[in-house]
């Protein structure tokens, strides 16, 4: 393509570069710049990618689109160099996203679980559905390994044309705060935006709570229809913020547009009345806890916003099936069970014991760690947390990446510190899950949290193989 074609609609402050100059691909990352490549010199937070741009030119650059130019070089400038990344990865793919529908769900915790449910009653309804998240993409049933919750704004156009050619009418994604704070999405028009909810996590990153809240909100001044978890704190504001009318949901909260009752939680999943609009159906959804609820309704008020009968989409709502590490049972065989999720913020520590502990029998023992190089500040309260709902605490190590495994635990006890709950310290994860099983006792419910559904432990930029789910069989084997 042809670097002008790359360009339409790019806001270019100026340029010496060809705009007949044919492209071969384009790059944000110098290191993988080739001959005829376009290189996109981002401003970072570890790094400046201007810093590269001789390096990408020597490695044969036709061309650089930077905010500022080195004297001689065959630069575009432009204001911002993301959003500028955002629109050539538009032009590059033929406009992907216009022509699907497009879905967006944001906030600290459920996204996952949501995406699923959603993609879930749209194949139902009878589309061919892509997904974009955490745990991987999927095209239909093809699965696309991911490194990302929200791809970068070129992989995610990629990805879209993917989708597109694939006959996919509908691409329901997580939009994580990161990915709206970094243009990530920018250019997306998405026909549904959706709020779970707005709890701590990722202040490294956002500094604050209002700045983690506004990044959310942005979402809902791109979509043409908002859905709003109204039992949240942040609602009103988020609400305040939104340009698009919008659908709120809640546990109880008649106000809302979507509004469950008689809530019934049970071990195996939860049942309510979902009324909206006037009519009344009974949903089932095979996954527990309360927070599970508050999924079902998000997903169902965004199918609702597309205009799916209430009737049909609590009766999809019913076959739906668990996503993987979201409170994924491990078979064991023994009189106790063993699960594993994804709670890795305060909150989603609190919800999930809230929620195994509403339906354990016996004790409940909580095995965890916290990342390294991420928000610091939650590791003592997800501590605290853990050590007011469990009955045995297991303190481990969960992705250290740079840092000390140790001293991350540190941190993590020194909420814990006040507390009587026993507990017991294993920083080498594999270690600390087979102490767990040899010390459980019947009736009990072992949570393994943090990992879901990665299947390794990330160490020094390294990611080694560890996957919960075969350390437990490996015990059982011996
Ligand atoms: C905080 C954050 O999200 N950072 C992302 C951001 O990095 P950055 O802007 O700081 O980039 P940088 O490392 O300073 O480099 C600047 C530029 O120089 C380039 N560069 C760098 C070195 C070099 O030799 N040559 C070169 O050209 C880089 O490719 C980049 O374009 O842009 C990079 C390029 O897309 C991302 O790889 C990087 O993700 C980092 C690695 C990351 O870990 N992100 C996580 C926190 C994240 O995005 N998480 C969210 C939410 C997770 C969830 O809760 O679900 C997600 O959506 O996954
Ligand atoms: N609506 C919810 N409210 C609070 N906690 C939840 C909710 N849904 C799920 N959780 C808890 O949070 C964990 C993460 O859920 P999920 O993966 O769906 O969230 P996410 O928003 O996609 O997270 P991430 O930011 O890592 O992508 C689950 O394993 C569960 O323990
Ligand atoms: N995607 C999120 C969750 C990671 C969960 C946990 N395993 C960790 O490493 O903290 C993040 O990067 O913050
Ligand atoms: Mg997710």
């Amino acid at each position: 393509m042809k670097l002008q074609e790359l360009l339409k609609g790019v806001a270019v402050l100026s340029s010496t570069a060809d705009g007949e100059a044919e492209i071969g691909e384009v790059r944000y990352d110098s290191r993988a710049v080739g001959k005829g490549d376009l290189f996109v010199a981002i401003r970072g937070y570890a790094t400046d990618g201007h810093k590269y741009i001789e390096k990408a030119l020597e490695q044969g650059a036709a061309a650089v689109v930077c905010e500022e130019a080195p004297e001689g070089a065959p630069a575009v400038v432009v204001e911002n160099s993301r959003k500028a990344l955002a629109e050539i990865a538009a032009n590059r793919f033929g406009h992907p996203a216009d022509s699907m529908v497009m879905l967006g769900v944001t906030g600290t915790n459920g996204k996952t679980t949501t995406t699923y449910l959603v993609k879930h009653m749209l194949e139902d309804a009878g589309h061919k559905v892509g997904l974009i998240g955490t745990n991987q993409n999927l095209i239909g049933s093809e699965v696309i390994e991911t490194e990302r919750t929200t791809p970068e704004s070129y992989e995610l156009h990629a990805l879209f044309a993917r989708m597109r050619d694939a006959g996919c009418t509908h691409v329901i994604m997580e939009v994580s705060s990161h990915s709206l704070v970094l243009d990530r999405v920018h250019g997306i028009r998405f026909a549904v935006g959706a709020f779970t909810n707005l709890t701590q996590d990722h202040l490294d990153f956002h500094k604050t709570m209002e700045n983690y809240r506004q990044a959310k909100a942005i979402l809902f001044t791109v979509s043409d229809r908002g859905v709003i978890n109204l039992d949240d704190a942040a609602a009103d504001k988020m609400l305040a913020d939104a340009k698009c009318p919008c659908l709120t949901y809640s546990c109880g909260n008649e106000k809302a547009g979507l509004c469950a009752t008689n809530l019934q939680l049970h071990a195996d999943g939860v049942e309510f009345d979902a009324r909206y609009n006037g009519e009344t159906a009974h949903v089932r959804l095979p996954i527990p806890g309360h927070f599970s609820v508050e999924n079902a309704l998000n997903a169902l008020g965004m199918v609702l916003s597309l205009g799916m009968p209430l009737a049909d989409a609590a009766k999809s709502m019913a076959t739906a099936t668990g996503v993987k590490g979201r409170v994924e049972v491990v078979p064991t065989d023994t009189d106790y069970t063993v699960l594993i999720d994804y709670a890795h913020s305060p909150d989603g520590v609190e919800n999930v014991l809230k929620a195994v502990r509403g339906f354990a029998k016996g004790r409940v023992v909580a095995l965890f760690g916290c990342g390294g190089d991420r928000d610091r500040t939650k590791r003592p309260k997800m501590g605290r947390i853990a050590a007011d709902l469990a009955d045995f605490c297991i303190v481990t190590s969960d992705n250290p990446r740079t840092e000390e495994p140790k001293a991350i635990i540190d941190d993590i006890l020194e909420g814990m510190k006040d507390s009587k709950t026993p507990m017991q310290v294993i920083v080498d994860r594999p270690a600390a899950i087979h102490w767990a099983l040899e010390h459980a006792q019947k009736d009990d419910i072992i949570v393994l949290m943090g990992k879901g559904h990665e299947t390794y432990q990330e160490v020094n930029h390294v990611k080694h193989h560890m996957d919960e789910r075969e350390i437990v069989a490996e015990y059982f084997k011996n």
